[in-house]
């Protein structure tokens, strides 16, 4: 085959062509959407890239965010490339956009990246809002994720986390990684949730799951310029994101595969995958207008495995690192644990509500290291006026949740670990008290709470009552490091290694 190679000085010719071309479409486009709109205010920007340098220089956008917003206020304007966002930081300001504005600004922008990761933005979590995604929401909420489901999958909770008792007990007087096992056990409790027994993809789908996650912290230059098609094709994360796509569908399609063939099995109980299944041909047979096909099924199913295993592993790791870090508070933990569960002389999830002390340090950790600090980016769907402010149709929206969970305006003693605020408080997670939203408000709100919250508990009752916990080689509690990792959900940079000492009674 011949090969044909542009002359130099043509080519040099048509880059410059297209660079030009480029820049003038930025410039109109961006003189455009800045014409004389009263825009919430924001930090100076600079042509062409707007407020990219500012955040670009920082660690974490959260802390970024935080900073400006003490300077421009809790509605704040930033132009990232060609996009228009909008930050918040305030409870009054989180509640006019998820409360009073909520049928405004419950779209999600349509991400580059993500549409890979998610078959073209077909789940739950990147769905445009519309018809699809109300049918999705309501097989999550009555089928998926009910509280009577998330009952019938307690021995699978008790099962787990026992062998995680069992492999910390083999391992007593050295240092245990508890950041791995905590991982295996959330992970190992959404996967028999999600797909049945154990079963040979498990392993495979955790790898696969980790790596496309950690390359869902990437910000993509394409989701700045997004009328810059050609960007598309030149996306070196394209190649990335596409070959970890490719490795994760095939193990979810043999997962579907696997419960096509067995359905009719008598003795088999149901999975998530199995009700998946019965929705869709129920859905054929009624010719509704949104058929699922497998790959709507496949979008599902890794949004509940990793909305179950990446979040709650995260809560509990930090609720530990809190707890060593505040030994009065672990102290009182276990005392509680061991008074509600020593008649018994084991752990399960009978007696779980009447942890009340338990309960607080779980909110003050999601209080203080929400999974998801700045919640999932929402969009808005057509212009609107917020506190005199005029917001823009398709503006991206992203709620930080941890900044509200420190300011001292709401929060006393904001910075410090303090389950007490919680005993006997009204404050909730349930997304009416705007200053406390980790799984965020309105009608994009996390549908996984009843599932989330007896995956963080138990494990963290029965570490709490089988375990005393200290940090390896003389290291005081203080110096416990707490750097966060970048990413959509922010959890702890380095891996938490404890000795764990068995407790004899
Ligand atoms: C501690 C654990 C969890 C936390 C902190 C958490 C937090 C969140 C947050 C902040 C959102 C976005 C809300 C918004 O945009 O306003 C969300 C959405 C979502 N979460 Fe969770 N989540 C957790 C566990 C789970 C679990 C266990 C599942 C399912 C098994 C789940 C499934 C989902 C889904 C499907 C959505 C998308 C909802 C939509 O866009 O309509 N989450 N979660």
């Amino acid at each position: 085959m011949e090969l044909h190679i542009i002359p130099f000085s043509n080519f040099t010719f048509m880059a410059s062509f297209l660079f030009i071309l480029v820049l003038f479409k930025i410039v109109k486009r961006w003189r455009c959407n800045n014409s004389t709109m009263n825009l919430p205010p924001g930090p100076w920007t600079l042509p062409l890239i707007g407020n990219i340098h500012q955040i670009i220089s920082s660690s974490l956008p959260h802390h970024c965010f935080k900073n400006l917003a003490e300077k421009y206020g809790p509605l704040m304007h930033l132009k990232l490339g060609e996009v228009s966002c909008i930050i918040v930081s305030s409870p009054e300001m989180a509640k006019e956009i998820m409360k009073t504005n909520d049928l405004t600004f419950c779209n999600r922008p349509n991400l580059f990246l993500t549409t890979i990761l998610t078959y073209n933005n077909t789940d739950i979590v990147f769905s445009a809002y519309g018809e699809y995604w109300r049918q999705l929401r309501k097989i999550c909420v009555i089928e998926l994720l009910s509280a009577k489901r998330v009952q019938s999958f307690r021995s699978i909770r008790e099962e787990e986390v026992s062998n995680l008792v069992k492999s910390i007990s083999a391992s007593e007087g050295s240092v245990v990684n508890l950041t791995q096992k905590i991982l295996t056990t959330t992970y190992g409790i959404s996967a028999r949730a999600a797909f049945g027994k154990r079963n040979i993809h498990q392993e495979a789908f955790i790898l696969a799951t980790e790596k496309a996650l950690s390359l869902l912290g990437c910000v993509s230059i394409v989701d700045l310029y997004p009328s810059i098609k050609m960007l598309r094709r030149m996306s070196r994360a394209k190649t990335k994101f596409e070959k970890a796509q490719r490795d994760l569908d095939i193990i979810l399609q043999d997962i579907i595969d696997d419960h096509k063939r067995s359905r009719n099995e008598e003795s088999k109980d149901e999975d998530l995958v199995d009700v998946l299944l019965n929705y869709q041909q129920e859905n054929y047979h009624s010719k509704s207008q949104h058929p699922l096909t497998d790959d709507n099924l496949k979008a599902v199913i890794q949004d509940l495995f990793t909305g179950g295993g990446e979040t709650s592993s995260g809560v509990m790791l930090w609720a530990m690192s809190e707890m060593v870090k505040n030994p009065k508070v672990m102290k009182e933990a276990q005392a509680e644990v061991r008074r509600v569960f020593d008649g018994k002389g084991f752990v399960d999830e009978t007696e779980l509500h009447q942890l009340i002390y338990l309960e607080s340090v779980i909110k003050e950790t999601m209080r203080l290291h929400p999974p998801l600090p700045l919640l999932v980016p929402k969009e808005s769907r057509e212009r609107c006026q917020i506190n005199g402010y005029e917001i823009p149709a398709k503006t991206r929206v992203m709620v930080n949740v941890w900044a509200i969970g420190r300011d001292p305006r709401y929060w006393v003693e904001a910075e410090s670990f303090k389950p007490e605020r919680f005993v006997n408080s009204p404050i909730d997670f349930k997304g009416t008290d705007f200053e406390y939203i980790p799984f965020g408000a309105g009608r994009r709100m996390c549908p996984g709470i009843a599932f989330a919250i007896p995956n963080v508990e138990l494990p963290l009752a029965q570490l709490l009552y089988h375990f005393d916990w200290k940090l390896p080689s003389g290291m005081k509690n203080e110096e416990l490091d707490m750097t966060e990792t970048s990413g959509i959900t922010v959890g702890r940079k380095y891996d938490l290694c404890l000795i764990p000492i068995t407790r004899r009674t």
